[in-house]
């Protein structure tokens, strides 16, 4: 299958999707709360023979030990892998595909060590995932960081006794349910997901947590939708992600 990108580099803004008309915003508040981050807006022509014409916004990060001149290369592989498909599950939503990146080993390879090169050393014990994305990327890094993996599910899927919290959606409400007993007191967990639309699931999944008295160092992503402002709804809960949607 032949994909042609096309990348450039931006100084300080970033562009919407190609079904749209361009739009620009800054794009400086990405990571605001992670210290030792320089960011770098990168933009991508990705024109692909699926007739899937998008532009993705990497949102670089450049640790201060790594070279501060260039951006890690695996993030923009990881972000030409995802496909985005308009108009899916209902008219207007530009569908964030991980699929395909499941497919491409090195892209899907890069993207848990992203992760677990971020959270080997944060003394975290919990990974919880977020059915059902958070569930394939979850796993791999827990084991990595030799945490535990708790699923966090939809209603009325766990066999044990639960705890549940309702949370709204970018196209619906839902709710999510943990086993009790399956995280103690104390623990310090990630909150892992494939993407963040209005954070109304991170949101969710992180007071789950901290009912039980988990603390939530940090919520991780693969991919962000800046434009739902979902890192807002999370208020001063850090989120970490490595691309932003298309
Ligand atoms: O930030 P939010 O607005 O809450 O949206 C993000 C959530 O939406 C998607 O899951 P979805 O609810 O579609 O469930 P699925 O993974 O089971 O299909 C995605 O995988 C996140 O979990
Ligand atoms: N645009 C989107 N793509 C994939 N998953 C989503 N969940 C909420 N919005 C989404």
């Amino acid at each position: 299958m032949v994909q042609w990108n096309i990348s450039v580099c931006s100084t300080n803004k970033l562009f919407g999707s190609a079904v749209t008309p361009f739009s620009s915003y800054h794009s400086f508040s990405l990571f605001p709360k992670i210290p030792n981050l320089t960011l770098s807006p990168f933009i991508r022509l990705q024109i692909s023979p699926l007739s899937l014409t998008s532009l993705r916004s990497t949102a670089c990060y450049l640790p201060q030990m790594a070279s501060n001149d260039a951006q890690d290369p695996r993030l923009a592989r990881i972000s030409s892998a995802i496909r985005v498909i308009p108009n899916f599950p209902k008219p207007g939503i530009m569908f964030q595909d991980i699929t395909t990146l499941l497919l491409d080993t090195k892209a899907f390879k890069d993207t848990i060590d992203l992760f677990v090169e971020r959270y080997r050393d944060q003394n975290i014990s919990v990974v919880a995932g977020v059915e059902a994305r958070g569930f394939i990327f979850g796993p791999p890094i827990a084991l990595a960081i030799g945490a535990k993996f708790v699923p966090m599910r939809k209603p009325n899927k766990l066999p044990g006794e639960v705890i549940s919290e309702e949370y709204s959606l970018e196209y619906g409400t839902d709710k999510i349910e943990m086993h009790v007993g399956a995280v103690q007191p104390g623990e310090r967990a990630l909150v892992i997901d494939d993407l963040i639309a209005t954070g109304g699931t991170l949101c969710a999944a992180v007071k789950l947590l901290e009912r039980v008295g988990v603390h939530v160092a940090e919520c991780a992503c693969v991919i962000e939708l800046p434009e739902l402002k979902g890192r807002e709804r999370l208020g001063d809960k850090p989120l970490f992600v490595l691309v932003n949607g298309a």
